[in-house]
């Protein structure tokens, strides 16, 4: 074969591959991978890798890691744990792991370096291996419970001054990092840029984990009559920060179609949009804003 004719059968063959991935249908199984992340980088790579693999294996298109995936959620720590990204060492296990399996990754988040500052940062990679999309987290976790959760991400890192979204297919989805998620406004950005999914990746803790999680999250599938995939870490009482768990799919409805318990575990979702276009007709709230009362968002100032 001529090296021509070869390289176009290996271009079709790569294009073949992406659009079955990238898919036409009218949705995706979507998988989240809630790990214990321990205090050794390395180990929670390969972890995270072993399971974009066995989402691969349960015909997933997409996998979704949780916040601060590779590190300890630790204001203490974030600066040790970083890396450049793209580059460092998880970005590259992360690239190859979506090439290898033709999968899209939402690669949680981890602590990022750049120009000495530290950022909370969410990767994507598409099923070539490329980075898609980054969004540093908007806004920093803050929460001081005399005699409960303390933390203050503020002190620690610097905090991402942009959205994000990106294309899987033909669905638009928007990039938030956990606290990001309490922010209703960033949100409904998102619905007004078209946004047909929004994913968190995100560690709640024992205090606002049960009186808020699933709140916050049907909330804001509700308001902006989306999907919205939110995935944790698993649940290990004895450290520092102890995560609430219970990663979560929640449908246009704000009906929950799967949650995680608090153990380590994993949760395989099959989407299908075309409930998100018939809810979205069947109560047209994105049509009945009454501007003429109050303010929305100047969406065309914020993209
Ligand atoms: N980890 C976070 O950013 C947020 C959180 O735990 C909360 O809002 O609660």
């Amino acid at each position: 074969m001529f090296a021509g004719q070869k390289l176009l059968r290996q271009t079709i063959t790569l294009f073949a591959q992406v659009r079955m991935v990238s898919s036409n249908s009218s949705g995706f199984r979507v998988a989240l991978l809630q790990l214990t992340v321990t205090a050794d980088k390395s180990t929670n790579v390969a972890n995270a890798i072993k399971r974009v693999q066995q989402a691969k294996l349960n015909g997933c298109t997409l996998a979704i890691l949780p916040e601060c995936f590779n590190a300890p959620y630790n204001t203490a720590l974030f600066r040790e744990y970083s890396e450049v990204i793209p580059g460092g060492d998880t970005c590259e296990a992360l690239s190859q792991a979506a090439k290898s399996n033709e999968m899209y990754i939402v690669g949680g988040s981890i602590p990022e370096i750049c120009d000495d500052k530290v950022y909370n940062t969410c990767t994507v990679w598409d099923p070539n291996g490329n980075l898609i999309a980054k969004h540093r987290k908007v806004h920093l976790f803050d929460i001081n419970i005399p005699g409960g959760v303390c933390f203050k991400e503020s002190d620690a890192l610097a905090a991402g001054n942009t959205l994000n979204t990106f294309q899987l297919g033909k669905f638009k989805i928007g990039l938030g990092i956990c606290y990001d998620i309490r922010f209703a406004e960033m949100a409904a950005i998102y619905r007004k840029q078209g946004c047909d999914m929004l994913i968190y990746p995100s560690a709640f803790n024992m205090t606002t984990g049960p009186l808020h999680w699933s709140l916050l999250i049907r909330c804001r599938a509700v308001d902006n009559q989306a999907f919205v995939a939110v995935a944790s870490p698993a649940r290990v009482t004895d450290s520092n920060y102890v995560a609430w768990g219970h990663s979560m799919v929640v449908d246009p409805w704000g009906k929950i179609l799967e949650e995680a318990s608090e153990k380590d575990m994993d949760l395989y979702v099959d989407l299908d949009f075309g409930d998100r276009e018939k809810m979205r007709q069947q109560i047209p709230t994105e049509n009945q804003r009454r501007t003429d009362l109050y303010d929305t968002i100047d969406v065309k100032n914020k993209v």
